[in-house]
């Protein structure tokens, strides 16, 4: 499915959840705080996620993991219809490589990432733009 699949009225909720969500990481290594809003097409709802920072860096979770594992931990769901990621930051921040390649396991091409700031900036891309030759063949 693609972004024009969705009405704007369904995106929009989904800008408020990952806006809301953004006083609720856990960030206090890097200040950085991301907040996402996973669309589930076989639930009709979001479900959210924050980064969870640890002292290990290595054990940081991203907004965008948290959310899928969420999604697949408490709805058994991977059916995933958009992501939406918000950042009081700018530029407007996209996926980092290691969620790249966890979200293109669920996935496809057409897949959109809604990513948007507290400006009210917003940019609409498919997964295939942010991830063109995902790692695929095992
Ligand atoms: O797309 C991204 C990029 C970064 N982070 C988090 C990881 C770390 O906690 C902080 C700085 O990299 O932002 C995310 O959650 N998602
Ligand atoms: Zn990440």
């Amino acid at each position: 499915m693609a972004v024009h699949d969705f009405s704007e009225e369904l995106i929009q909720q989904g800008i408020e959840l990952a806006q809301t969500k953004n006083s609720e990481t856990y960030s206090p290594y890097s200040h950085f705080a991301v907040s996402a809003a996973l669309y589930l097409n076989d639930r009709g709802l979001f479900v959210p996620g924050v980064n969870i920072e640890n002292r290990s860096f290595g054990g940081t979770i991203c907004a965008e993991r948290a959310a899928l594992a969420s999604a697949i931990s408490n709805f058994g769901s991977k059916d995933f219809g958009f992501l939406v990621l918000y950042t009081e930051h700018e530029p407007l921040t996209p996926p980092c490589g290691i969620c790249r390649q966890v979200l293109a396991e669920f996935c496809g091409p057409e897949f959109p990432v809604i990513m948007v700031n507290h400006k009210g900036q917003r940019r609409d891309m498919l997964f295939s733009e942010l991830f063109p030759l995902p790692f695929d063949e095992f």
